[in-house]
């Protein structure tokens, strides 16, 4: 039997944030807020003579990782990977993040690299720089709760909250993250929309991010139909980050959304990135 190891690592849905840019990748990223979601992605590792990934989405299967497969690279080893999600990719639920977190924890203990937790999530955060797939979700996701991530990177002073209720989400389609980040006008409007405070709760997370979400221009029509449905029935909500998408609060989010798509309901992660099984 070949020797594999499986790891897990929870999404992140971005409320609000502020590309903030450094002298390299370990110091470039983002400040703002999120919150880090049970749901994620499953990476399967095994050894292989050169490194291939499988991309597994509700039991449809895509080719290829640029981020996954850069990480493992700059690690100096090859696998073979297959990472599993439920939730919609590009969707802004954090998955290239999460895919990285997983399958670099599957190959710390596969490859017996010896890696810390911290080593993991640099060298993920640089993957997701590097490919501009993401600026803040690797920070965030490198543990649970509500964040509010004060400076770029993984180690940046990052306050965490763990509220007991669900965060509701609606995916309307993709948007490629790094269409977003490579753009210098929607930087700009995004660096002057940035709430400079961190959220007292997770009401306050909603309202927060959606008058950033205002303010940074960055809203699409069918995002702009569905908050107008929520702002009409008093439901917290805004546009997840960076993702064709809403995300809701309160106990009438369920039904609100439920008239736009299929509703996810996520609990809050109380945990980051961890092994969950080494074979044989
Ligand atoms: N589940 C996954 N497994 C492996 N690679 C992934 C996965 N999700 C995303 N990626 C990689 O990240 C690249 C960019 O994804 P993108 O940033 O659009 O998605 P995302 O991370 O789900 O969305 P967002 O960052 O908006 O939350 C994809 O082309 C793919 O290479
Ligand atoms: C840039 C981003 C919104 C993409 O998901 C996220 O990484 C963040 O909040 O920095």
């Amino acid at each position: 039997m070949v020797r594999t190891a499986v790891a897990f690592s929870p999404g992140h849905i971005s409320g609000y944030f502020k590309r903030v840019e450094g002298s390299g990748p370990g110091s470039t990223g983002s400040v703002g807020a999120g919150v880090v979601i049970d749901e994620g992605v499953r990476s399967t590792v095994a050894p292989a003579a050169a490194t291939s990934v499988r991309v597994v989405w509700r039991g449809r299967v895509a080719a290829g990782s640029p981020p996954v497969e850069y990480a493992l690279d700059r690690l100096g080893v090859a696998a073979r990977v297959t990472t599993e999600c439920r939730l919609p990719i590009g969707a802004g639920f954090g998955l290239s993040a999460a895919a990285v977190l997983a399958t670099l924890t599957a190959a710390n203990h596969l490859f017996d690299l010896g890696l810390s937790a911290d080593d993991v999530a640099a060298r993920a955060h640089e993957a997701e720089v590097v490919h501009r797939t993401g600026l803040g979700d690797v920070a965030a996701s490198q543990a649970g709760g509500v964040v509010c991530r004060m400076g770029p990177g993984i180690h940046a002073e990052i306050i965490r909250f763990y509220p007991e209720e669900p965060l509701y989400a609606v995916s309307l389609g993709p948007l490629p993250t790094a269409s977003v980040l490579s753009s210098p006008e929607a930087m700009a409007r995004i660096a002057a929309a940035y709430p400079d405070r961190c959220p007292g709760d997770l009401t306050d997370f909603c309202l927060l991010s959606r008058r950033f979400a205002q303010a940074s221009g960055l809203i699409a029509p069918g995002v702009q139909r569905v908050l107008a449905a929520c702002d009409a029935a008093g439901v917290p909500a805004s546009m997840t980050m960076l993702g064709n998408g809403v995300f809701a609060c309160g106990d009438a989010a369920d039904r609100v959304l439920s008239g736009f798509g299929e509703v996810e309901r996520l609990n809050v992660a109380r945990r980051g990135a961890y092994l969950i099984e080494m074979k044989p």
